[in-house]
């Protein structure tokens, strides 16, 4: 896996107009950020609403008669990426087509069929970044800042396409990687798509809990479920999509939790800590922001009552302490009128911004 193009600054080759086609979250949000970039943004949707409403947040403008989009965006559901990606070769016959759609065999192999002499045009991507909510008014223009972004050349692809979709990456802030269709597939079976199953597993239990058991929901539960909240019907498509790299790693998963099923209820207490370590040597190897190496971090837990103002002044008291808060949480206590804030920061910074934030009068803890 090698980094693609000039995504390190410089001027992009990237000028516009760029059209996007679906604009659902992923579609919204390459919308804002090329138009925070300055470029002239075309939108458009099966569902009229869904263009007027990007437009209104000021995504971009719909496609007129004689608009000739540099490259066109796809951001439709995956089962109609093949199509809507063929339709767009069509329709724009100067332009390079990319796509952000979370497999990407499968409709290549539709473009290759239906599309043979344009598709040295098309080459896919795909934004590791996300979120479980769905739909222009989901979008943010941020929402690939420091992350991975698969481009995904295929051997019939000019060279100048690929380049142009690691440009895309690059102008929406986030790090290009250059894969085959076939390796991408592999690695989001492991990294998103057998994640989200199991996620779905687990909360699924919790969909079933007896009356009073999941008041002692806590921030452990929050944070192994919270992608099953996404939409069933594309989470569908995204497994159907790639099925076999799927179907192999479920049936691994299916041989280490029957292990598992032994293990606890015959104590072999050995069995279940190889297991338990290798989780949590997966935990570690995970890459950290903008593909560096993962940096130890600490959670801050604050106390903070339920009042207008509480949280814009606890940002700033933070912000005094001159630690960058690397992510948030927020949780509320079951019993009081309180949240609780998690404040993820660097591990050798987190004395400094609890003691700031305590000299300032929060409750604060590890
Ligand atoms: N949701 C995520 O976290 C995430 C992350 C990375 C990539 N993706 C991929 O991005 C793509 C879009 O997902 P999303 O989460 O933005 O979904 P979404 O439902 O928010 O948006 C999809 C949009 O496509 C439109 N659409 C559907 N069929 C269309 C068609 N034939 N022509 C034109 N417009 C059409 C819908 O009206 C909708 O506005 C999918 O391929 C998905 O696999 C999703
Ligand atoms: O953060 C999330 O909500 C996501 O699930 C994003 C996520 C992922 O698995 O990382 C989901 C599906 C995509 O194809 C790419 C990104």
């Amino acid at each position: 896996m090698r980094t693609t193009g000039d995504a390190g600054g410089g001027q992009s080759a990237l000028t516009g107009p760029v059209e996007v086609v679906g604009v659902g979250l992923l579609g919204t949000s390459v919308a804002l950020a090329c138009a925070a970039a300055g470029i002239d943004v075309l939108l458009s949707d099966s569902v009229a609403s869904h263009v007027r409403t990007a437009s209104g947040l000021g995504a971009g403008r719909r496609r007129k008669p004689g608009d000739t989009p540099q490259l066109v965006v796809v951001a439709v559901p995956p089962a109609h990426l093949g199509e809507v990606i063929t339709r767009a070769l069509a329709d724009s016959p100067d332009a390079v087509v990319t796509d952000v759609g979370s497999v990407k065999a499968s409709p290549l192999a539709y473009v290759r069929e239906h599309s043979p002499d344009d598709v040295r045009r098309y080459v896919g991507g795909h934004p590791m970044a996300g979120s479980e909510r769905s739909g222009p008014l989901a979008a943010t223009a941020t929402l690939f800042e420091g992350r991975p972004w698969a481009v995904t050349p295929h051997p019939e692809a000019d060279p100048a396409a690929t380049a142009l979709a690691g440009e895309l990456a690059a102008v929406c802030g986030a790090v290009p990687l250059t894969l085959s269709p076939e390796e991408h597939d592999q690695a989001v079976a492991r990294t998103s798509h057998v994640p989200h199953l199991m996620a779905a597993l687990v909360a699924g239990r919790l969909a079933v809990a007896p009356e009073g058991h999941l008041g002692l929901s806590g921030q452990g539960v929050r944070d192994v479920t919270r992608v099953a909240a996404g939409d069933p019907g594309l989470y569908g498509q995204i497994v159907a999509g790639n099925a076999r790299a799927v179907t192999e790693l479920l049936t691994e998963v299916r041989a280490q939790l029957d292990e598992m099923i032994t293990a606890v209820g015959t104590g072999d207490a050995a069995t279940l800590d190889v297991l338990l370590k290798e989780g949590q040597a997966g935990t570690r190897a995970i890459p950290g922001k903008h593909g560096g190496p993962q940096t130890a971090q600490a959670t801050i837990y604050v106390t903070v009552p339920d009042e207008p103002g509480n949280l814009a002044r606890l940002f700033a008291d933070a912000g005094e302490s001159g630690v960058n808060i690397e992510d948030v949480r927020i949780d509320h206590d079951p019993g009081r009128p309180v949240g609780v804030m998690e404040l993820i920061v660097a591990d050798d910074a987190a004395d400094r911004m609890q003691a700031v934030l305590e000299s300032r009068g929060w409750v604060a803890h590890r």
